[in-house]
């Protein structure tokens, strides 16, 4: 067991870490992700971070590939103390071609773009970049190139339409490379990425999830200390689930955690998820039945992103009064919340790209209280979903939560269209629970990234049993993703359809009819509001 007292309060200094400078390329998260399946602690940082703004020294740094041509006026450069670090350096695409344009600027368009399969010719084999890389497929993605060889790099490997496939700077170990290492379609870019990590930058392996639990909770029993408290919003998802076992872990009953029901959660939603948390898990649970106060904002309301407001305030206002119940034992007041942010939302916050459009409000309970004058622990900013999920396995959290289909924070009321009454929703959270509970039967509930019905708010003419019926629309989605970015429609077996389809019908007071959502993300976004 890790001893609080031995450790700092940054992951970047427990961890021999790489520093990957992001220059907006729709991989670079991977490189960071790649590194951690070898073990190696890797943390990706905004391209225009100033390296004497860092408290902690990397044992070497990658710069990411991006969408800029570096000898456009607006292209962004790295802070050139990046080189006083006296560390490795390897840069990836835009990487490379910004190392080649800081020695000696033989950067241009080329006269041919490359996107996708190339073949690799290692050239030199002597260089430590390459031991054990063959020649094999990489994938490419770049229009300009490098059209002389960079101030004191040789060329140690080509393809056919990049004579500077790969370059090196042996004495001041400083790399590049034209093609992305990161993604699988590059054959050995795996082994590539860990010659640099291990070999040449020599980072320790010891980043795992047995040491990342044992040192986070010693982290937050350093930063809360012996007496305070922490609060947190948890819904029974896998994030807010994991990061308050964490904190039961870490500090016991002096983490409340606050469950609010809004009348809008799914079929048996609240008992489900206060049984596991409580009698399952241990944590101090609070449950909040607030469904009158939610439908009774929400009466009349057809907006979508009036209802996912109102939602949203009002989560807040209950949130607010719950945390001002709690009289901590210590006669000191909360000073903590917990939050149960992902890595891939630091980096939607540190991209320099600047903000995209808003396509909806997502809510989120905790991002929105910045006037609780609260400070946040965010056990999870430094993990992806899936590392989260393996970290709740380790952490006794049951498997069928560990892999639940994330639920959206305004719940059932994005998937009642239109008004949302009790009425409506018991139809939408009864035909839910039908089709939720067939996938499972079937066996497809991990192959599907999510899934859920949807009520229309439009009637429709039915036969039932000779008589006229004239009820509700149900519409069904399931969707397969990664990222929830993009996503594709979940191709179901047509016998697996019609069951769903008979028993809503059958079973479900106020529906005559049933259809399968067969758009993608984009043009269509997942939730139908
Ligand atoms: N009913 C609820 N009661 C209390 N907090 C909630 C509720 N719904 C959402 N939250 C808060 O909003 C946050 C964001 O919700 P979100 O659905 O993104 O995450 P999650 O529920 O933890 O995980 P998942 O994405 O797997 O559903 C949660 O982590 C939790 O803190
Ligand atoms: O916590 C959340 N609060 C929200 O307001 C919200 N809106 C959508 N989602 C979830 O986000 C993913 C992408 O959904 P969309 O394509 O509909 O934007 C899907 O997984 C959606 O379920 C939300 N999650
Ligand atoms: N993927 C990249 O990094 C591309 C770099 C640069 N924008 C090019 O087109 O060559
Ligand atoms: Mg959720």
């Amino acid at each position: 067991m890790v001893s609080p007292s031995d450790v700092p309060v940054e992951v970047s200094k427990v961890f021999d870490t790489i520093l990957v400078l992001d220059f907006g390329s729709q991989y670079s998260h991977l490189i960071t992700r790649r590194l951690r399946e070898f073990n190696v602690y890797a943390e990706m940082l905004p391209c225009t971070q100033k390296i004497s703004e860092l408290n902690w020294k990397p044992k070497g740094v990658i710069l990411s590939g991006g969408p800029y041509s570096v000898y456009a006026e607006d292209a962004p450069h790295v802070d050139h103390d990046v080189f006083k670090l006296d560390v490795p350096i390897l840069g990836i695409c835009y990487g490379m071609q910004e190392l080649a344009w800081i020695n000696g600027k033989g950067v241009a368009r080329g006269d041919k773009r490359e996107y996708g399969p190339a073949t690799l010719n290692v050239e030199d084999q002597s260089c430590s970049l390459f031991k054990g890389v063959d020649n094999s497929q990489v994938w490419m993605s770049h229009g300009d190139k490098l059209h002389a060889l960079p101030t004191g790099f040789k060329i140690v490997a080509t393809s056919e339409n990049s004579p500077y496939c790969a370059i090196a700077h042996e004495k001041e170990n400083i790399f590049g490379i034209q093609f992305h290492p990161e993604v699988t379609h590059s054959a050995q870019g795996k082994i590539l990425l860990k010659n640099f990590a291990v070999d040449i930058c020599q980072a320790n392996t010891n980043w795992s999830m047995e040491n990342f639990i044992d040192t986070e909770i010693a982290r937050i029993q350093k930063l809360v200390g012996p007496t305070a408290e922490v609060i947190g919003a948890v819904s029974g998802g896998v994030d807010s689930t994991v990061g308050a076992k964490i904190m039961k872990e870490a500090i016991g009953d002096r983490f409340h955690a606050i469950y609010v029901d809004n009348g809008v959660m799914r079929k048996n939603e609240t008992e489900t998820v206060y049984k596991t948390l409580t009698e399952g898990l241990g944590i101090n649970l609070t449950v909040v039945d607030a469904s009158d106060l939610f439908l009774g904002r929400l009466k009349g309301v057809t907006d979508p992103e009036k209802k996912r407001k109102i939602i949203g305030n009002t989560f807040i206002h209950v949130f607010e009064d719950e945390a001002a119940k709690i009289k901590p034992a210590s006669g000191q007041e909360i000073e903590y919340l917990l939050q149960g942010t992902l890595y891939p939302d630091v980096i939607e916050s540190i991209s320099f790209k600047g903000p995209s459009q808003t396509i909806k409000t997502h809510h989120n309970v905790g991002g929105l209280l910045e006037n609780m004058k609260l400070k946040l622990i965010e056990p999870l900013r430094e993990l992806f979903k899936d590392e989260v999920r393996h970290l709740g396995e380790l952490l006794g959290v049951p498997h069928d939560l560990v892999w639940r289909h994330p639920f959206p924070g305004p719940g059932l009321a994005i998937r009642v269209l239109g008004e949302v009454t009790k009425e409506q929703v018991k139809i939408a959270r009864e035909a839910d629970a039908i089709f939720i509970e067939e996938i499972k039967k079937a066996g497809l509930y991990k192959q599907i990234s999510q899934a859920f019905a949807a009520l229309l708010p439009v009637k429709s003419v039915g036969v039932m049993g000779d008589q006229r019926t004239y009820e509700q629309v149900i519409a069904l989605r399931a969707i397969e993703t990664t990222d929830f970015m993009t996503a594709d429609w979940f191709i179901f077996e047509a016998a697996f359809l019609k069951k769903v389809a008979s028993r809503i019908v059958n079973e479900v007071d106020g529906v005559a009819r049933v259809t399968y959502d067969i758009t993608s993300k984009p043009p269509a976004t997942v939730e139908w509001e």
